[in-house]
């Protein structure tokens, strides 16, 4: 049976979906209007201030849900970038996705954004919002795999910082940076685990402490004032001490979205808060374990940098991502729900 689309307003709208160790990617890669901008980072604010009913016809409901993601591919001023891309989700637009680089390495390769692909690896050169990624993409007998990746410099903004939290009382808080910004606390302070305890109760705990630190503490970047603001926190289970056991954390980010991954740039930003404290070396590596469904990245840091005044590493990053389908997505003009909606 040849499935037609019904008529519908504007450009069908054509998705390919994946996850990385849970999380979801909607991979959008045609039916956009132009991305105006001379750089992946203006294009960012272009798609905020003129295509952001766009973000929720695909990651709302009917078509998506609270907690879907997607990676828009838009061309990059970069030589040497394979592909530009930005981020979305259920607040707004991101500025490093370690789970989306993950599997755009390997939708890079498998739909030939990229040359001719090499064995073992291949490397696809993706230019986030947050700067030039590198993901190298296990290739073998015309079959992609998993996918490392190197980040853009990482660094601790701040250790040990009190914010007073609603609900908690002070707090006290790590803030890193691994192409976005988050706050770190040990589950335990809030007398959660993060494996064990039910999903809202971390969501709750996480999103007090995101709002404690966006109101107390002023971040910044030194390269771009469009980076600097807070992504969101993540919670640990405070096995920070360099150990071959996999260490826990819940990532709760934008507006109370869940990480089903053990999130990319969290990991980047957590190797980077752990190396700064002299917990782990170069080269060591650790497992960084999701809090909500268990999936697995490997992180470490492989080489001293700096980023501005901060001193900073260059993180690694490890994981796997599968295809789950591919979309065509319309709009009927009579549809009242068509532009998306949320239920929290
Ligand atoms: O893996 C990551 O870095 C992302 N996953 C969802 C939230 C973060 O952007």
């Amino acid at each position: 049976m040849e499935i037609q689309l019904p008529p519908h307003e504007g450009d069908e709208l054509s998705v390919v979906d994946m996850h990385t160790g849970g999380e979801p990617l909607r991979i959008i890669h045609s039916g956009y209007p132009e991305v105006k901008g001379d750089s992946v980072l203006s294009k960012r604010r272009y798609v905020r201030e003129h295509l952001d009913h766009l973000r929720r016809v695909l990651m709302f409901e009917p078509r998506g849900h609270y907690d879907m993601y997607g990676a828009l591919i838009v061309d990059s001023e970069l030589a040497e970038a394979d592909l530009g891309v930005l981020f979305m989700h259920n607040e707004g637009y991101s500025t490093m996705c370690g789970h989306a680089v993950i599997a755009l390495g390997r939708f890079a390769v498998d739909y030939k954004l990229v040359k001719e692909p090499q064995s073992p690896e291949t490397q696809v050169n993706i230019h986030c919002p947050c700067g030039l990624v590198k993901a190298f993409v296990e290739y073998s007998e015309g079959k992609t795999g998993g996918v490392r990746f190197l980040s853009v410099p990482a660094f601790a903004f701040s250790t040990d910082a009190t914010v007073s939290v609603e609900k908690f009382g002070d707090v006290t808080v790590d803030i890193s940076y691994g192409g976005a910004f988050y706050a770190f606390v040990d589950a335990k302070r809030f007398g959660l685990d993060v494996t064990t305890s039910r999903t809202r109760d971390l969501v709750d705990a996480a999103t007090a402490v995101t709002n404690a630190v966006k109101s107390q503490v002023k971040l910044h970047h030194p390269t771009s004032d469009d980076l600097a603001f807070l992504y969101g926190t993540i919670l640990t289970d405070g096995k920070d001490d360099y150990s071959s056991d996999p260490t826990a954390n819940m990532c709760v980010f934008a507006e109370a979205q869940v990480d089903r991954s053990p999130t990319g740039s969290g990991v980047t930003a957590r190797v980077a808060l752990q190396y700064h404290k002299g917990l782990i070396q170069l080269n060591q590596t650790r497992t960084f374990q999701s809090g909500a469904t268990g999936s697995q990245f490997t992180g470490r840091a492989v080489k001293e940098t700096k980023c501005g005044d901060f001193k900073a590493v260059v993180v690694e990053v490890s994981g796997r991502a599968f295809y789950t389908g591919v979309s065509r997505f319309v709009q009927e003009p009579e549809d009242k729900l068509t532009h998306g909606f949320l239920l929290k």
